[in-house]
């Protein structure tokens, strides 16, 4: 599946967010190695620290599933510039995504930052960091 294709599946995510506070509408599309893509929506809560993000709405349904070969992930949002991805995402990608996958920022008006997780968390805390491995 190519970027575009993957970017529509995120704008189709989008329209099942449940955004009641902020009134900002996020959507992710997660592609895995076989080909299926998971879509993520951001889910607030009036206790707002609880909201989940789009992107890791895709990650954990993917990962609850039992997929966790990830090649590339979409996200979009009504932004300026292309929608960036909260700390929380970023170390999530970390840790489920390879380094070098695939990140596709974009927005309403057709802006793309193509990134790779790597790039967005240069140097992020990982499992080999624990217990002084
Ligand atoms: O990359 C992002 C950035 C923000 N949000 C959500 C969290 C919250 O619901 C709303 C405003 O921060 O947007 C995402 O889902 N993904
Ligand atoms: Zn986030």
């Amino acid at each position: 599946m190519n970027s575009k294709k993957l970017i529509e599946e995120a704008k189709f995510a989008r329209n099942q967010a449940y955004v009641p506070y902020s009134k900002f509408p996020v959507g992710a599309a997660l592609l895995t190695k076989e080909g299926k893509v998971y879509h993520g929506c951001n889910i607030e809560n009036a206790a707002y620290s609880v909201t989940n993000c789009a992107e890791r709405t895709a990650l954990f349904k993917a990962v609850s599933e039992g997929d966790r070969e990830f090649v590339a992930i979409a996200v979009v949002a009504d932004t300026d510039r292309p929608v960036s991805p909260c700390g929380s995402c970023r170390q999530v990608m970390s840790e489920l995504c390879p380094p070098d996958m695939k990140v596709i920022l974009t927005n309403l008006k057709g802006d793309v930052l193509e990134t790779t997780v790597e790039k967005l968390l240069p140097g992020a805390f990982h499992s080999g960091d624990l217990h002084g491995k």
